[in-house]
């Protein structure tokens, strides 16, 4: 697939950046996994915290604090496996922030066909993260099938360009194909407004984002594919912060 030939897709080491925007970008991302890992045993356990019902004010979205730790069940020494999927619009920047995040690298990409996957094997705390990342076409031909990319999925990032309102309310419409396709707590969401490096051509604000991610409880953060900028670290939610696995993330870097 395109994006498979574009990123390699294979596993990588951890790279050692000492980048501090890079760390808060990677942070949340492993963060992100680690909330929502399972362990790569036969019976796995329920995802993040198993299923719930709708809060009283009918918010559908993840509920984080029971899973700040490793699933039970997982082997000593075996890696977690997590599925990640992202969702958005066409050249909302998807493909580049897997770049980012796998080969620490920005440059233009074709758009993606389909979907593409790649693996990627992340030190959380004292243990191993394997992530499965899902890659969807965002271009609207796609449409159809992104959802059987996404069915499994333990994280979920829904990403938007600020500089394209469209992108914004393409992202709140995958949240609601979320919403048919997993129960409330299934699966944790973040939305991602990407491409903060075009700040003068900024159409959805960070309060915008900010209130739309806490009106329907998702974590947000805002990033720049290119400038490798993330300034919300997302783990600095009072939830995630007191949680074992973001401190011990939280050492590491
Ligand atoms: N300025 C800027 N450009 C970006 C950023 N991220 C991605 N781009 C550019 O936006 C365009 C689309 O990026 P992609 O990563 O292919 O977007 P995508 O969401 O994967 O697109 P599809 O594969 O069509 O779904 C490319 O030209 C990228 O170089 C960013 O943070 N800042």
């Amino acid at each position: 697939m395109a994006f498979a030939l574009k990123l390699s897709g294979r596993d990588e080491a951890w790279p050692g950046s000492g980048h501090l925007q890079l760390r808060r970008f990677l942070f949340s991302f492993s963060l992100l996994w680690a909330k929502c890992s399972r362990p790569t045993a036969a019976v796995q356990p329920t995802l993040c915290g198993g299923r719930r019902e709708r809060d009283r004010a009918g918010h559908w979205g993840p509920v984080m604090a029971q899973v700040d730790s490793p699933r039970p069940g997982a082997a000593p020494g075996q890696p977690l496996v997590s599925k990640l999927v992202l969702l958005g619009s066409g050249s909302v920047g998807k493909s580049s922030l897997a770049l980012r995040f796998v080969k620490q690298d920005f440059k233009n990409v074709l758009p993606t066909v389909g979907c593409a996957f790649f693996t990627k094997v992340v030190d959380v705390g004292a243990s191993s993260l394997k992530l499965e990342i899902w890659d969807t076409a965002g271009q609207e031909k796609y449409h159809s099938v992104c959802h059987l990319y996404f069915r499994g999925a333990n994280a979920a990032l829904l990403v938007y360009d600020i500089t394209q309102k469209d992108s914004f309310h393409r992202a709140q419409q995958w949240l609601s194909e979320l919403e048919k396709e997993f129960s409330p707590g299934e699966v944790v969401v973040m939305l991602v407004g990407n491409k903060t490096d075009l700040g003068e051509e900024r159409e959805v604000t960070a309060q915008e984002g900010k209130e739309f991610a806490e009106s329907k409880r998702l974590l947000f953060m805002e990033t720049s594919a290119k400038a490798d900028y993330q300034p919300r670290s997302s783990c600095r939610d009072k939830k995630l912060g007191t949680a074992p696995t973001c401190r011990g993330v939280e050492q590491w870097i």
